[in-house]
């Protein structure tokens, strides 16, 4: 098994491209089961969860072509399953995303229960109910959520919590549904907005996405289209966070400011000089960073997504601050593995204060979620000495060639066999 070795090197100078977000490009893979013809993605980033959803798209019976560009096209003719087995599905929480589409556009389908970032407990009630408000009959046995329906009928849904793949879910369902579908307490995540515009490219009559009320007006059919997923807001923030702990001077190329203004403000809070412009950030930090206090909430807000890398920041900065999270249980597991590198944080419940302390440690580390992960890569990067990383393979779900962009910014990252790290 991989691992990931970094040492302290200095300020990050340099630019480096930011690729299309896993979250946009995982529901739009799932959203081609609607279509009648095949459906062409671009900027879709290269990681483990998207091949995983390609093969549960081809065990499904879909076609897929991956262009030179990484363009990938999934021709949904084919499909010949409704059945989304276990295997496939217990790594990669999107997977419930096939459930709406497969039901919207087949009638049926058997979707094992999503696995995931273990941050949380995560049901999946929100999907469920308002699968069943369309019409669906759906149970749970076995591990498996079966949910039938000749046509979704559409509806006024209420969600009782802001999901994000929920929303994703109904979104999907309710394009192929007999009328009128209004979906409330909608998640607003730039995600979802992206998902919008590649159904309404694909001949879908939705408004509002973007807002808590999203309509939809059902069609009898969606064609082939083509869409390129936006950029990947927490890749972005992730490398931005980098720069402001290890100092110097990024520029962040192909993202889009717009899509993170609540980590610009905090970054800038921080003590970081952001310059952000319509394609392109750049960040320069020539001291070591403020302490800031963060809470997460559905976006615009703070995202969970950027809690740990938070973390990581404070860790070092001057001060202390509190991290407060509000939207999973369990999204602390990094907190003992920065201690490991001598970070000083006073985690409880929800709230963890950080005093920053003037340089960490390196030390061997496990990653244990995705963004938890990250942020044991941002504090390798200014720990003094040998940081060595297990169980990376949760940054690879997420982080398209981390150690190549790093490297190419200045920073001392390299991916090493077990054998390397053992030694
Ligand atoms: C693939 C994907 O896009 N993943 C993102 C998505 O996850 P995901 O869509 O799984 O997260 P949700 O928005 O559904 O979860 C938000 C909160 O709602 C709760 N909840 C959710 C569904 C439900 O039926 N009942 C319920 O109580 C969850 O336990 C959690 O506390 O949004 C999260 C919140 O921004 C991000 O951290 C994930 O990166
Ligand atoms: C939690 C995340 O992913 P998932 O929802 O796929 O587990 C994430 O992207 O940070």
């Amino acid at each position: 098994m991989d691992k990931l070795l970094l040492r302290g090197n200095g300020p990050l100078r340099g630019e480096l491209r930011i690729s299309g977000a896993k979250n946009a490009a995982l529901p739009c893979l799932a959203a081609t089961l609607l279509a009648r013809e095949p459906v062409h993605i671009r900027n879709i980033p290269h990681l483990r969860d998207i091949t995983t959803t390609l093969e549960l798209l081809g065990t499904l019976g879909a076609r897929i072509l991956v262009d030179s560009q990484l363009g990938i096209e999934v021709d949904p003719r084919p499909v010949h399953s409704v059945v989304a087995p276990y295997e496939l599905v217990k790594t990669m929480r999107a997977s419930i995303l096939v459930l709406g589409p497969l039901l919207a556009r087949h009638g049926s389908a058997e979707v094992s229960l999503p696995g995931g970032c273990a941050i949380g407990s995560r049901p999946v009630t929100v999907h469920l109910a308002g699968l069943q408000a369309l019409g669906a009959e759906i149970t749970v046995q076995e591990g498996f959520v079966k949910a039938q329906a000749a046509r979704l009928r559409g509806t006024r849904v209420v969600m009782d919590v802001v999901s994000v793949t929920g929303t994703e879910n109904l979104l999907m369902a309710a394009t192929l549904a007999e009328g009128h579908t209004i979906l409330e307490n909608a998640a607003r995540e730039p995600e979802v907005v992206d998902l919008a515009r590649c159904l309404t490219a694909m001949g879908a009559r939705i408004s509002g996405a973007g807002t808590s009320v999203i309509e939809i007006e059902g069609v009898a059919e969606l064609h082939g289209a083509e869409h390129s997923v936006l950029p990947d807001r927490i890749e972005t923030g992730t490398y931005l966070v980098a720069t402001a702990m290890a100092g110097g001077d990024v520029c962040l190329k192909r993202t889009d400011p717009g899509l993170l203004e609540s980590v610009l403000l905090k970054l800038r809070e921080a003590g970081a000089e952001v310059d952000a412009e319509p394609d392109h950030i750049r960040i320069r930090m020539a001291r070591r960073p403020s302490a800031i206090d963060v809470r997460t909430a559905p976006y615009p807000a703070f995202p969970t997504d950027m809690q740990a890398q938070f973390m990581a920041m404070n860790c070092i900065a001057s001060g202390s601050g509190v991290i407060t999270e509000t939207i999973f249980e369990n999204r602390f597991m990094h907190v003992s593995e920065l201690q490991r590198l001598g970070a000083d944080i006073n985690a409880d419940g929800k709230t963890a204060v950080v005093r920053g302390v003037p340089r960490l440690h390196g030390a061997p580390v496990m990653a244990t979620d995705l963004r938890a992960s990250a942020s044991l890569v941002l504090a390798g990067l200014v720990a003094e000495g040998e940081t060595l990383i297990d169980r990376i393979y949760h940054l690879d779900r997420g982080y398209e060639v981390i150690e190549e962009k790093l490297s190419a910014i200045g920073a001392d990252i390299h991916r090493v066999s077990s054998s390397r790290g053992a030694a």
